[in-house]
């Protein structure tokens, strides 16, 4: 069951102090899943939403036996990866030694293979030779698991990555916590004469061959879990830490699997933010400048759960991305940037088709019209929007004014038709379930209605 990126389900954040039982990937994470009025508890991977990837599921109000917990953690020491991420590193020095055409990569495990061993890996898909040069680009080198639910692994075109290490230079930061962000930290390691560093925090531990463990950490981002402990969150620490003499200036990079975790991802983010804003004597408004990667349709979400964050219009261009085909193509990338800077200071490439908007104090896209009623550059979607007298307010070109409904329906809309399927909880159909009176102490704590019509719904998908 992918629980956690179900319609009808919730992240519950603030678990009121209970235990919270572990899985092979760290704490688990409390869901609530809403079914025709009733709703039911229970705990669930956070990180992998394939349940053969890891089937870890507990009732909230279940309490294990002894044996269970012992049987269960069990389980939790065997799923670990074959080597640790020292011998993991040790294996790749020695592999490195070999001359490139007696090197070895099995793709289909992510293992670099030594003297001896491909015999193990009959009917495997294997790369030879590997150049060094190869080697300095691993997600160029590692099969993306594009395909796998959990992994998601869409990387950035080379515009993006070059945007991104520009917009992150410009505003002089020189520590970047890359939080599933693969190629910017690659990008970060092969500036050989830049002093930007970086940090890579990561769930796929094949990283783990070719990164020391100050450079890496395995990682969850859904729980901000470190696979290897305090050793690895020692290393994170001190990455974080701006101490005032040295201009030392740290931001956090993120790019995740974009399900409807939004609520967990805030709440890692706001840890991490903590900890740095405490770690670095910050005063207690600042927060850790953050570049959040994610499809323009969920910025309201994350508008709610992190209020100083903006959107901004550039469009994020992946090499390998499932939502780049038909119509969608044609407005460029849904994903956008999410960040707590001033928009006015990330600069997006006029060559691109960007423009200054003076009033508005920031960048839009070529096609991101101002309107002068509403007092902004309206689009959010790549297209550009057009105001409605009687909505008093930009909509989509799609849309047209419906007399009927008294408000821009999409053309093939049926009058009279509820936005949506009603709330989950009470089944009134003029809120979501997150506003719902009848909710108590709610799974999220925010206030603005989701804008979730059916069409929107079937546009979450997974990436
Ligand atoms: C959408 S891809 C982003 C890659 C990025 N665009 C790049 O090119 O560097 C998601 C990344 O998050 C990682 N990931 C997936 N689930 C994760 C989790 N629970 N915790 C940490 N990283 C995760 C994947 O391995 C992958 O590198
Ligand atoms: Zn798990
Ligand atoms: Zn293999
Ligand atoms: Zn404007
Ligand atoms: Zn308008
Ligand atoms: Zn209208
Ligand atoms: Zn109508």
């Amino acid at each position: 069951m992918a629980a956690n990126t179900a319609a009808n389900v919730d992240v519950i954040i603030d678990t009121g102090g209970r235990e919270i039982p572990e899985c092979p990937h760290g704490p688990a994470l409390l869901f609530v899943k809403y079914d025709r009025g009733s709703s039911s508890k229970f705990f669930a991977c956070s990180a992998f939403r394939d349940r053969k990837e890891c089937n870890f599921f507990q009732w909230e109000s279940e309490k294990p036996s002894e044996e269970k917990k012992k049987i269960r953690q069990e389980i939790n020491s065997q799923q670990k990866p074959k080597f640790s991420h020292e011998e993991a590193y040790n294996r790749f020095l020695r592999f490195k030694e070999q001359t490139s055409c007696n090197r070895e990569l099995c793709q289909t495990c992510g293992r670099f293979l030594l003297p001896g061993e491909l015999k193990d890996h009959k009917g495997h898909k294997v790369k030879s030779p590997i150049t060094d040069e190869m080697l300095e680009k691993p997600t160029k080198l590692f099969v993306p698991l594009d395909n796998n639910k959990t992994f998601a692994q869409y990387l950035f075109s080379a515009s993006a990555v070059d945007f991104t290490i520009k917009t992150l230079e410009d505003l002089s930061f020189t520590h970047i916590v890359c939080v599933g962000a693969p190629r910017i930290f690659e990008a970060i390691e092969l500036k050989k004469d830049s002093a930007t560093k970086g940090l890579l925090l990561d769930l796929d531990h094949r990283y783990q061959q070719l990164y020391p463990t100050t450079k890496f950490c395995r990682y969850n981002m859904f729980n901000h879990h470190f696979f290897d402990g305090q050793k690895s969150e020692d290393v994170f620490k001190q990455f974080i830490l701006e101490e005032e003499e040295d201009g030392k200036r740290v931001a956090m990079v993120m790019d995740p699997p974009f399900g409807g975790m939004v609520d967990a991802l805030a709440a890692t983010y706001n840890k991490i933010s903590l900890q740095w804003q405490t770690l670095s004597d910050q005063t207690q408004d600042s927060n850790l400048p953050i570049l959040w990667f994610f499809p323009y349709f969920m910025e309201k979400r994350i508008k709610e759960c992190l209020p100083t964050t903006h959107m901004l219009d550039y469009k994020v261009d992946y090499d390998n991305h499932m939502l780049f085909r038909g119509d969608m193509k044609k407005q460029g990338s849904p994903v956008r940037i999410f960040t707590n800077l001033s928009p006015e200071r990330v600069i997006l490439p006029a060559s691109d088709g960007y423009w200054f908007c003076k009033v508005c104090s920031r960048f839009s896209a070529k096609e991101n019209l101002h309107c002068d009623v509403c007092d902004l550059c309206p689009s959010k979607d790549g297209r550009t929007y057009k105001h409605c007298f009687k909505c008093d307010r930009c909509v989509k070109p799609s849309k047209q004014h419906c007399k009927t409904c008294k408000t821009c329906q999409q053309q093939d809309h049926r009058c009279g038709q509820p936005m949506s399927n009603g709330c989950h909880v009470c089944g009134a159909l003029d809120h979501k379930r997150r506003n719902c009176p009848k909710q108590g102490s709610s799974s999220t704590k925010r206030g603005a209605p989701e804008n979730s019509s059916p069409n929107r719904q079937k546009r979450k998908r997974k990436k």
